[in-house]
C-alpha cells in the first residue's frame, strides 16, 4: 500500500513539559517517507524550528507529511515550561489520549502511539484515576484486561502486576491474574507478532524462584502447578524460573517472551539491554497502541538532546501492525 493510501498513526502529545513534543517532531523527520502519522497537541508546545502543517482531519495527514509534521490542534489553556509540569494542563493531556483513541476506534487513524505522560502530574493536576496509559486505555476500551508488553530485538517482557507498590504484589498476584496474562500474551504474540506457538518463560516471584520453599512459597504453592496445567492445555511454557538467571543471552534464546511477576522484574532487563529501541505495546485492546519505553525525561526537556529512537521504533511497529506486515 502506498504511503498516501495508508491510514495514519495518531500520536498523543503526552506531557508537554517533557520530551514528548521533541521526539514526535524528530520521529516525523526520520519517518516522513515511511510512516504516515499526525500529532495531536498544542502546536505551541513543539520546538520552534519544527515545520508544522495544521490539519483539520486525519485524512489530510499523509499528503501533509512531506511538508511538515501534521498537527491536529488541541489547545491547552495554561502556559507550558520545559521540565516543569503545569497542573492546569493535566486534563488536556488526558483528553488528547481519549481523542486519539476515538480517532482510532472510528477508523480515522490506524493506531495510537502515545508520548510519555507524567503519572504524578496527572494525578495531582486532574485527579487522574489511572496509574498509566495501560490502565486508562483498558478502561476506555471497556473490553477486558489490557496487558503491558515491552519489546525489543533482544527481549520481550510482560509484567503481570504493573503500577502497584512492591508490598502489594504478593496479594495481587493470583492464579487467575497470571493465567489471564499468559493467555492474552500468547494471543497477542500470535495475532500481532506472527509467532504461531510462542515459547513463554514464567519467572518466579521470590529469589531463586523460592528454592523449593526455602525463600518463599508462591512457586511451590501454585505457580509451578499453574505452569504445568497450562502446559497440559497446550501452551509452550517453562518455569517458574529464577529471575536473576533468565535474562542472559543464552537463556533469552530459549523463549519468545518472559512473563514477570512485577514491574521492575520485567522492565529492568529490557531497559538495560535496549533502552533506546524498546517499545511498549499494549496487548488485549481492540486497537493497536504502542509507545516509547521511556518517560518524560524532565531533566533534558527543552534542551534538544532527546533521543527519538524508541519513539521511531514505536511508530514503525504501530504502522506495520496496522498494515498486517509486522513480523519479528
Ligand atoms: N509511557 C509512559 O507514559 C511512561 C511514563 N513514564 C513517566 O515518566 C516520568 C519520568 O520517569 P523516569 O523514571 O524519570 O524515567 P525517564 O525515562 O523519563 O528518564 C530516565 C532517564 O533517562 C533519560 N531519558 C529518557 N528518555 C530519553 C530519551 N529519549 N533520550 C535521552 N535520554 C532519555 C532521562 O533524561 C533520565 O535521565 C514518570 O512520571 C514516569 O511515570 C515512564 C515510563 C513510560
Ligand atoms: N514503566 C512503564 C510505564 O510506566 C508505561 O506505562 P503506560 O503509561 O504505558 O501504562
Amino acid at each position: 500500500m502506498t504511503l498516501a493510501a495508508a491510514l495514519p498513526v495518531a500520536i498523543s502529545c503526552g506531557e508537554p513539559a517533557g520530551i514528548g513534543p521533541e521526539i514526535a517532531a524528530k520521529a516525523w523527520a526520520a519517518l516522513r517517507g515511511d510512516v504516515p502519522l499526525f500529532w495531536i497537541g498544542d502546536p505551541t508546545h513543539l520546538p520552534a524550528d519544527v515545520p508544522v502543517v495544521t490539519i483539520e482531519d486525519p485524512a489530510q495527514a499523509a499528503a501533509a507529511m512531506p511538508r511538515g509534521l501534521p498537527v491536529l490542534p488541541h489547545r491547552f489553556s495554561a502556559p507550558n515550561t520545559a521540565g516543569i509540569a503545569n497542573p492546569a494542563n493535566a486534563q488536556g493531556v488526558i483528553d488528547v489520549i481519549a481523542r486519539g483513541v476515538d480517532l482510532v476506534r472510528s477508523g480515522q487513524a490506524s493506531a495510537l502511539c502515545t508520548a510519555p505522560i507524567h503519572k504524578k502530574a496527572l494525578k495531582d493536576g486532574a485527579g487522574f484515576a489511572y496509574p498509566g496509559h495501560t490502565e486508562y486505555l483498558q478502561a476506555l476500551a471497556g473490553a477486558g484486561r489490557a496487558v503491558m508488553m515491552l519489546a525489543s530485538e533482544q527481549l520481550r517482557v510482560v509484567p503481570t502486576t504493573i503500577h502497584i507498590a512492591l508490598k502489594d504484589v504478593p496479594q495481587t498476584l493470583t492464579p487467575a491474574l497470571l493465567s489471564e496474562t499468559i493467555r492474552i500474551t500468547a494471543e497477542g504474540l500470535r495475532a500481532q507478532f506472527g509467532i504461531a506457538r510462542p515459547r513463554i518463560a514464567v519467572a518466579g516471584l521470590n529469589p531463586h524462584a523460592g528454592e523449593g520453599g526455602a525463600m518463599g512459597h508462591e512457586e511451590t504453592d501454585w505457580i509451578a502447578q499453574l505452569v504445568d496445567d497450562m502446559t497440559t492445555e497446550g501452551f509452550d511454557l517453562r518455569g517458574p524460573l529464577p529471575a536473576d538467571t533468565m535474562f542472559h543471552a543464552t537463556a533469552r534464546a530459549g523463549y519468545d517472551v518472559a512473563i514477570c511477576m512485577y514491574h521492575d522484574q520485567a522492565l529492568i532487563p529490557i531497559k538495560t539491554l535496549d533502552f533506546d529501541r524498546g517499545v511498549n505495546v499494549t496487548l488485549g485492546l481492540p486497537f493497536i497502541r504502542t509507545s516509547p519505553d521511556h518517560g518524560t525525561a524532565f531533566d533534558i526537556a527543552g534542551t534538544g538532546v532527546a533521543n527519538p529512537s524508541s519513539m521511531i521504533e514505536a511508530l514503525r511497529m504501530a504502522h506495520r501492525m496496522a498494515q498486517g506486515t509486522y513480523r519479528t
